[in-house]
């Protein structure tokens, strides 16, 4: 759409702006906005005056929840950004109004659920989706936030150990060293005391095995599926270390050789939430009924608002299968400049880290 007040469709979608900008949190508004919707108002519009923000935006920042429902039900996308790819929730806390940011959240997990049932949420890289792909892209990926190839593209990759990191032949951070503290909490959850069963999924750089390892587990299994990432963990004789038994291959490919586990971690590369669904589907059949499971949870990891969302709706899948997910918050230390240099792209900015919990 054009701006030019010349264009004669453009002025409901002007006087819809217009209208927005002067709510208050408590105006009346819905009969007004739906009058230039009816007229042809664009709620998808992004304002080149307001850095991109769309109505959605507006109605965030003036805290009118009135309006925000309104434009939901006009279409406004709740995952809309604007161009400096800030969401609608960060407007709304922006502008102080944490109900409509509650209610903004509501949404998004009931869209993305909804979506999934239908078979149609989880974008690939390879899904032609035009500038709504980051938007869409940060919801749904688990790690990194984006610009990561397939599984079955990485996996053909060659990777590289370096400085602490594992990183693939395009600079994708598989894996950082400054996640090692993390890695250690994850260990401790899920292997609480020695002598227990674990399971864990995607060695990297053997931070969480080392620390499974320190906690005597009576049998460690891990499954790695990346040739290079095998040949250095058989190399480093991960094979003969107490209780090992590594399963070489994609996990979607060793279920079959599975037994029942104590604790079991995830942490894959390449794959999306939808992955991680599946991966959750089968859980019940592998967990023991006094078991914990935790995931790596960098799910939209840069971005506070789509995290929320992704949290909950996580929460929301893994109820669906009869399990309960407690979400430990983790104060973490900024990531500087510094830690992301060579690498691609950043896949995790938050100030707090929830590590899941996640038993029957
Ligand atoms: C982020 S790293 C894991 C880091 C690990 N938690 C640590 O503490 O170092 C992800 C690992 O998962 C492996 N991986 C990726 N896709 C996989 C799949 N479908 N099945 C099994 N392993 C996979 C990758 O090769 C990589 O070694």
């Amino acid at each position: 759409m054009t701006t030019d007040p010349s264009t004669p469709d453009v002025q409901p979608t002007l006087s819809l702006l217009t209208c927005l900008s002067t709510l208050s949190p408590s105006t009346p508004c819905a009969q007004e906005l739906s009058t230039y919707i009816s007229q042809g108002a664009d709620v998808a519009y992004r304002d080149p005056n307001r850095t991109g923000a769309s109505p959605l935006h507006v109605a965030a920042f003036r805290g009118n929840l009135e309006a925000v429902t309104t434009l939901l039900r006009a279409g406004a996308q709740w995952n809309s950004i604007d161009d400096n790819a800030k969401s609608v929730g960060e407007y709304a806390l922006e502008g102080g109004f944490q109900d409509v940011y509650e209610h903004l959240v509501e949404e998004g997990v009931r869209t993305e659920f909804l979506l999934m049932a239908l078979g149609a949420g989880g974008l690939h890289p390879d899904d032609e989706v035009e500038d709504s792909h980051e938007q869409d892209e940060s919801v749904t990926s688990v790690k990194p936030a984006s610009a990561h190839p397939s599984n079955a593209n990485y996996l053909a990759r060659r990777l590289t150990y370096s400085e602490g990191r594992l990183l693939d032949s395009d600079n994708n951070a598989v894996m950082m060293g400054w996640e090692a503290p993390l890695m250690e909490l994850h260990a401790n959850v899920i292997a609480p005391e020695p002598g227990l069963h674990v399971l864990n999924v995607g060695f990297g750089l053997g931070l969480v095995d080392e620390y499974l390892q320190k906690r005597s587990p009576a049998t460690h299994t891990i499954i790695e599926a990346h040739p290079d990432v095998y040949a250095k963990m058989i190399a480093d004789g991960w094979d003969k270390r107490p209780g090992v038994r590594i399963l070489f291959g994609r996990w979607q490919d060793v279920l079959d050789q599975l037994q029942v586990y104590d604790g079991i971690f995830f942490d894959t590369f390449g794959e999306y939430y939808d992955d991680l669904k599946e991966f959750h589907e089968h859980v019940p059949n592998i967990l023991s009924q006094t078991g914990v499971y935790s995931f790596f949870n960098g799910l939209a990891g840069t971005n506070p608002f789509f995290h929320d969302v992704s949290c909950r709706l996580a929460e929301a899948d893994l109820g669906e299968m009869g399990l309960m997910t407690e979400y430990r918050e983790v104060k973490m230390d900024e990531l500087g400049d510094e830690v992301w240099q060579g690498v691609k792209r950043a896949y995790w900015s938050l100030p707090v880290y929830r590590l899941p919990v996640v038993t029957f």
